[in-house]
């Protein structure tokens, strides 16, 4: 389920950009940011990079993450940010997923899940990334 949800958040990360001002001027590389610049962290666009995940990068594939995220991202730490990186990472990350994975094992525990015929694929980036029109799923009750 780990694989399931890791690979889900790099696909479709709900928050999709990070804002950062700096504080005093500072080089990265051969860039060089003045003070009080504000830049955005496309983590967005880092999760969806083939250079960092191969050519199937745009495929939905939770076995990428098989061997942990040090693995699927060649150890590469800023591959992949849904939580972000650092001191001012998500604080909810370890509750959100543990959230995540006890209702998932409680519905699965009832029902098989398909996509309706009626969901239109659409991710929509505004504040956070969302499905534009809902997710349409048809819930198979495993027990009469
Ligand atoms: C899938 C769900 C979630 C995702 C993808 C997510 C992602 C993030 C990201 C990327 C940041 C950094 C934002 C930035 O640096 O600009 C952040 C910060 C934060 N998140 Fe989450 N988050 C999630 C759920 C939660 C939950 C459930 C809580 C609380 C229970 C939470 C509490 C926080 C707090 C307090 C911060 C600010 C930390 C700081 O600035 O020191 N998050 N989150």
């Amino acid at each position: 389920m780990t694989m399931i949800i890791n690979e889900t958040i790099r696909l479709y990360p709900p928050v999709n950009g990070m804002v950062r001002k700096v504080g005093r001027e500072a080089q990265l590389g051969k860039l060089i940011h003045p003070t009080n610049i504000e830049f955005t962290i496309p983590n967005m666009a880092l999760h969806h990079d083939p250079e960092l995940w191969g050519d199937d990068v745009h495929l939905f594939k939770p076995e990428r993450f098989a061997e942990g995220i040090a693995k699927a991202t060649k150890y590469n730490a800023a591959a992949f940010i849904p939580f972000r990186l650092g001191p001012r990472s998500c604080v909810g990350m370890s509750f959100v997923t543990t959230e995540t994975k006890i209702a998932l094992s409680m519905i699965l525990q009832c029902y098989t899940i398909t996509l309706s015929p009626a969901y239109v694929h659409s991710p929509l980036a505004l504040l956070t990334l969302k499905p534009q029109h809902g997710i349409q799923l048809l819930f198979h009750p495993l027990h009469e």
